[in-house]
């Protein structure tokens, strides 16, 4: 099943065009991986998907990127609902500087869940699913500063989560995290995928091939190739994905 369908896409920041005729489809309950070299335009495409590049002034966007069947560019499109669908954890670790407890209700909160009862079981539901709620069930009052990177990763998981939403993108989740902290992530992105469509930027390789059932090779803002994840590793059908993933370029 397609969650996310991507077709003709190219992006233009002023007179610099970050994206060109890119088309694929994004798989629902699948991990994603955008793999390619620097400034390519991985995170240009992730933030297209809920309209992240909206904020930028002199962005243009030609093209259609449809959540199953509903183009999200259309203007009677609700920016808030669809970010609330499609949610997203950023590559550096950002949590408010607030408690643990209301980094995840915030959400629910904004969106006028009032209930005491009802945000304690999201918050809790939420910490479970990030693989958290036992590391801080005793300190949900405690800043969310406190914890360690790959704690504080879980934690914005978890209030991307509490959105409930049906697609995450990720980009570069664990790039600013330890092995330790890395693998539990990758652990954690295994498990939500039975329930979520996972996009996910990496400059790993191995992480890629780790995670991911689904691979979109980026150059200079093309997709050059996209299959499942196994055959883009072993028998690319383009010569330039082959370099990339030997490690030849880039
Ligand atoms: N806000 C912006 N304004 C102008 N140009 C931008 C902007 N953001 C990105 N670009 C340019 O668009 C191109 C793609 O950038 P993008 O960050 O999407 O690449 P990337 O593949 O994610 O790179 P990296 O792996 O280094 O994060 C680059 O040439 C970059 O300089």
């Amino acid at each position: 099943m397609q969650k996310i369908c991507v077709e003709g896409l190219n992006l233009y920041y002023d007179d610099f065009q970050a994206l060109k005729n890119i088309t694929f489809n994004i798989e629902e309950k699948k991990v994603t991986a955008l793999i390619g070299p620097s400034g390519c335009g991985k995170s240009t495409f992730l933030r297209t998907l809920n309209r992240m590049n909206d904020l930028i002034d002199g962005v243009k966007i030609v093209g259609e990127v449809k959540l199953e069947e509903q183009d999200i560019y259309h203007k009677d499109v609700d920016v808030v609902s669809l970010r609330r669908r499609i949610g997203m954890v950023f590559q550096k670790p950002n949590p408010f500087p607030k408690s643990i407890y209301e980094n995840v209700a915030y959400g629910p909160k904004r969106h006028g869940i009032k209930n005491k009862k009802q945000l304690d079981e999201m918050v809790e539901k939420s910490l479970r699913k990030a693989a958290l709620w036992d590391e801080v069930k005793d300190r949900l009052n405690k800043s969310a500063l406190g914890l360690s990177g790959g704690q504080q990763q879980r934690l914005c998981i978890a209030r991307a989560l509490a959105m409930e939403p049906e697609v995450l993108l990720m980009d570069e989740p664990t790039s600013a995290l330890d092995p330790i902290a890395t693998a539990k992530i990758e652990e954690l992105i295994t498990e939500l995928k039975k329930e979520y469509t996972i996009v996910i930027v990496t400059h790993s390789m191995q992480q890629a091939a780790r995670i991911s059932d689904e691979t979109a090779f980026f150059l200079m803002g093309e997709v050059i190739e996209v299959d499942h994840t196994q055959k883009i590793f072993t028998i690319p059908r383009d010569k330039r994905t082959e370099d990339y993933v030997t490690g030849r370029f880039g």
